[in-house]
C-alpha cells in the first residue's frame, strides 16, 4: 500500500529522527537517492550537463549535495542560486567538487531568451515541503531560461499544493519526482500528480513504511492510500473450496435502456467478469434480449446480494433506484441514477460519478471538481452518506468519515465512452462477492485500469475490451 503523509505527519516523524542521527544525516541520504536516479536517468555521466535550481531551504540543500554525488562521477553541474541564503554547506561542498555556482539569471533577466548553455537535465530544489503554492518571479524566469529540458523534481514539483495536490499558480512540471520518506499527498491527488510524472520514493527511514491508518469513530485523520498489486490480491475475493454460486454472490443490473441499450450489456460485461457467482439482468426488456444473446450465463429478475443502477438507464433510472433501494442490498448508482442518490441515504452504496456529474450532485462547477478531487469527493461522500468513487485520472475513492484511496493504474486510452459502464458492473460483483463499498470501489477501480493498460498493449480500446481483460489482470494477480 502506498500512504501519503501530510507535511505535518513528516515533520513529526522527521523530528523523532533527528534526534537520534548525526547532522546531516537525513539529507545526505536523501541527495545520495536523489543523485543516484538522475544518474539512472542519464543513463551516464562523463561529458552530460546538469542544472540544479536551488531555492533557500532543505530542498535546495538536497539538490546540491545529489549535484556533489554527480560531479564526483563526472558529470558536469552548475547550480544557479535563486536565494542569497541557499544552504551554505552544500554549495561549499559542491564547488569544492567542480561544480559552478552561480545566482540565477534573475527575473529581470529576458526570459524569452534561453540560457546560453544547453543541458541534459534540470534539477528542481526550489522548493518541497516547506514551500508555499505558487512560484516567485525569479524561480519562474529560470524555468523559462531551460524550457524543454528534463525536470527531476526533488520530493515534491515546486509550487504545488504539497497537502492537496491543488494547483493553483505556476509550478515545475517534472518528468521524475524524487520524493523522500513518505509519498505526499500531491504525489497521488491531480492536478498535482501530473505535474510529479513518475514518482520514486527514497527511503531515508522515517519509519511510515507499513504504517497503519488511524481512525476515530468520527473523523479520519489516517493517510491517503493508493491500493498496489499485492493489496488487491489480498481483497480480492476468491471462491472457497466448497463453493456454489450463491455462496459467491449473485449481482443484478438494472441498467440500459431503449435508447442506450449497449449500457446493459458494457454493464453487464463488467458484473460477468467471474468474480461474483451469477449475474441477474433486470432491466428494460428492449435490451435483455441482446444481454442474453452476447452473454448466455446471465439470468433474469431474483434475489441479488448487490445492484447495480443507473448505467444509460435514461427515464427509467428513478424506478430502478427505488427499487433497489427497497431491497436493501448494496448498490452501485451510476450516470443516471445519481440524481437520486439522496435516496440512497442509509443503505450501504457506491456512487461513480465522473467530475461533471459530481458537480450537479454539489451544484458547483466542474473546474472546481477538477481542481480540488480529493475535497469534493470527500464532501459528497459526507453529504450522501456513501462512498463516492469520483472517476477521472486519477480516481478518487473517499468514505463519509474522510477516509480515502486514489486509484493509480490506468492509461489515458480509457477515456472512452461506456469505460464507466465497465467499472459500475465491475464494483456492483465486488460488492455481491462480499466486500465492503470502499474496499469494492477501491479493488474494481484498481481492477479496471489495470484491464485497461493491459488491453491498450494492442492498442486503442474500446469500453468492451476492458471487460475482456479483466480475468488476465486477476490471474495475475492470484494465478489460474
Ligand atoms: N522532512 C524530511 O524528512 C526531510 C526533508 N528533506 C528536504 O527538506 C525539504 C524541506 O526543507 P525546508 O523545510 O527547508 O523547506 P523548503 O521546501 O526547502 O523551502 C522552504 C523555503 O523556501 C522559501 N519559499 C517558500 N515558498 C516559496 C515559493 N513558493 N517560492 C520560492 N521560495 C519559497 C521560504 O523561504 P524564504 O525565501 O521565504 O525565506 C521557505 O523557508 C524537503 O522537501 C526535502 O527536500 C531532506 O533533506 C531530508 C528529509
Ligand atoms: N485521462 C484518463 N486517464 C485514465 N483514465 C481515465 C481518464 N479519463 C477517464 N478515465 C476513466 O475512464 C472511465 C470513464 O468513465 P465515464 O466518465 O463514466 O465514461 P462513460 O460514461 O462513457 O462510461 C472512468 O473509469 C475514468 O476513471
Ligand atoms: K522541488
Amino acid at each position: 500500500m502506498i500512504r501519503a503523509h501530510t507535511v505535518e505527519q513528516v515533520r513529526a516523524a522527521e523530528d523523532d529522527l533527528l534526534a537520534r542521527l548525526p547532522e546531516g544525516a537525513l539529507m545526505q541520504r536523501a541527495a545520495a537517492g536523489l543523485g543516484y536516479a538522475v544518474l539512472d536517468l542519464l543513463g551516464s555521466a562523463y561529458g552530460r550537463r546538469v542544472l540544479l535550481l536551488v531555492g533557500s531551504g532543505d530542498n535546495g540543500g538536497d539538490a546540491l549535495y545529489a549535484g556533489v554525488l554527480l560531479a564526483r562521477r563526472g558529470v558536469q553541474v552548475e547550480a544557479w542560486l535563486l536565494s542569497d541564503t541557499a544552504h551554505s554547506g552544500g554549495v561549499a561542498a559542491l564547488r569544492a567538487a567542480g561544480g559552478r555556482v552561480v545566482p540565477a539569471p534573475g527575473a529581470e533577466a529576458d526570459a524569452q531568451r534561453p540560457s546560453r548553455d544547453r543541458f541534459d537535465l534540470v534539477v528542481d530544489g526550489i522548493v518541497g515541503i516547506g514551500g508555499r503554492p505558487g512560484l516567485r518571479p525569479e524561480a519562474v524566469a529560470a524555468l523559462a531560461r531551460v524550457a524543454g529540458t528534463p525536470v527531476v523534481a526533488v520530493d515534491t514539483p515546486s509550487g504545488v499544493d504539497v497537502d492537496t495536490g491543488r494547483v493553483d499558480g505556476p509550478h515545475v512540471t517534472a518528468d521524475l519526482t524524487v520524493t523522500f520518506g513518505t509519498h505526499k499527498a500531491c504525489h497521488l491527488l491531480d492536478p498535482a500528480a501530473r505535474a510529479c510524472g513518475a514518482v520514486q520514493l527514497v527511503d531515508i527511514g522515517l519509519g511510515f513504511r507499513g504504517s497503519q491508518a488511524r481512525t476515530s469513530t468520527t473523523e479520519f485523520s489516517g493517510p491517503i492510500e493508493a491500493l498496489q498489486a499485492a493489496d488487491v490480491a489480498a481483497l480480492l475475493p476468491r471462491p472457497a473450496p466448497d463453493a456454489h454460486k450463491y455462496t459467491r454472490g449473485v449481482v443484478g443490473v438494472r441498467a440500459g435502456s431503449a435508447a442506450y441499450p449497449g449500457a446493459a450489456l458494457l454493464s453487464v460485461a463488467g458484473a460477468a467478469s467471474g468474480l461474483a457467482g451469477m449475474v441477474r439482468y433486470d432491466g428494460d426488456p428492449a435490451a435483455a434480449d441482446l444481454v442474453r444473446a452476447a452473454h448466455p450465463e446471465v439470468v433474469g429478475p431474483g434475489r441479488v446480494q448487490a445492484w447495480v443502477v443507473g448505467s444509460g438507464s435514461d427515464a427509467g433510472a428513478e424506478d430502478a433506484v427505488r427499487r433497489s433501494v427497497a431491497d436493501g442490498v448494496p448498490m452501485v448508482v451510476d450516470a443516471d441514477a445519481l440524481a437520486f442518490a439522496g435516496t440512497t441515504r442509509g443503505r450501504p452504496a457506491v456512487l461513480t460519478p465522473h467530475a461533471g456529474e459530481l458537480a450537479r450532485m454539489l451544484d458547483v462547477e466542474r473546474a472546481d471538481v477538477e481542481a480540488r478531487w480529493l475535497e469534493h469527493a470527500r464532501l459528497a461522500a459526507r453529504r450522501y452518506d456513501a462512498v463516492v468513487l469520483l472517476k477521472g485520472r486519477h480516481s478518487v475513492v473517499a468514505r463519509p468519515d474522510g477516509r480515502a484511496r486514489v486509484t493509480t493504474t490506468g492509461t489515458p486510452w480509457l477515456a472512452t465512452a461506456g469505460a464507466g459502464d465497465v467499472l459500475g458492473g465491475l464494483v456492483g460483483a465486488l460488492l455481491a462477492a462480499g466486500l465492503d463499498p470502499f474496499d469494492a470501489a477501491s479493488v474494481g477501480s484498481w481492477l479496471h485500469g489495470a484491464a485497461a493498460t493491459l488491453a491498450a498493449q494492442r492498442g486503442p480500446i474500446v469500453a468492451g475490451d476492458v471487460a475482456a481483460a479483466l480475468p488476465a489482470v486477476v490471474a495475475a494477480l492470484v494465478g489460474p
